[in-house]
């Protein structure tokens, strides 16, 4: 949990609650700017996250992220994840430029917070198909964008996570 008077509290300031959330997107699109959304654990940042991002980012003018809970991720992916609680994970994430709001989630999937922000475009990296993507039949409904983003291989937490066992 971050310290309360230490700098990080800054961006943290991207850190919403949904109904806090909720409100900020509607404003961004009253004033014509297209909301990105994107969803997961992020548990270890590494390349294939960041590379997706970044290639999120650019298909609007505001990237949202929801950000699964502890609780959400142990259920996931298992009792041993995540490696990095919530707090530290949003830190992360809200450290990035092209990041504009993070809103953490305690459901098993994004869907209800997917209905609730409306977003524009939704996107996830390339390990999921449209088909696979929570949310992609809401979004597409309402004349939304749903998108498969560039894969890059070899990079997951899973990965990094085996990597830092066998060097121990
Ligand atoms: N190598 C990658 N290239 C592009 N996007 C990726 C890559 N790995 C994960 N993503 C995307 O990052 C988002 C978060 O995924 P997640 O946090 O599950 O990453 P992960 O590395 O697959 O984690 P884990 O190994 O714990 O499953 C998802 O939208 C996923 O599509
Ligand atoms: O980090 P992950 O495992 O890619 O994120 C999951 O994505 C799921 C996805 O949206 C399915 O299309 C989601 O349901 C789950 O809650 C995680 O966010």
């Amino acid at each position: 949990m971050p310290i309360m008077d230490h700098p990080i509290q800054q961006p943290l300031q991207k850190l919403l609650a949904r109904e806090r959330l909720i409100q900020q997107v509607a404003e961004w699109q009253q004033a014509g700017e297209k909301v990105v959304f994107t969803n997961g654990c992020f548990d270890l940042l590494h390349p294939g996250h960041l590379n997706y991002l970044l290639e999120a980012a650019a298909l609007g003018q505001k990237l949202v992220i929801g950000l699964n809970s502890d609780a959400s991720v142990k259920r996931l992916k298992g009792q041993n994840r995540p490696i990095n609680d919530e707090m530290t994970r949003a830190s992360f994430l809200a450290c990035l430029y092209f990041i504009d709001a993070i809103s953490i989630f305690e459901e098993d999937t994004p869907l209800e917070l997917i209905k609730a922000i409306k977003p524009n475009i939704l996107v996830k990296g390339g390990d999921y198909t449209v088909n696979t993507i929570v949310g992609a039949n809401e979004v597409l409904a309402r004349g939304g964008t749903v998108k498969t983003l560039a894969f890059v291989p070899g990079y997951s937490t899973t990965n990094l996570i085996k990597k830092i066992q066998e060097q121990l």
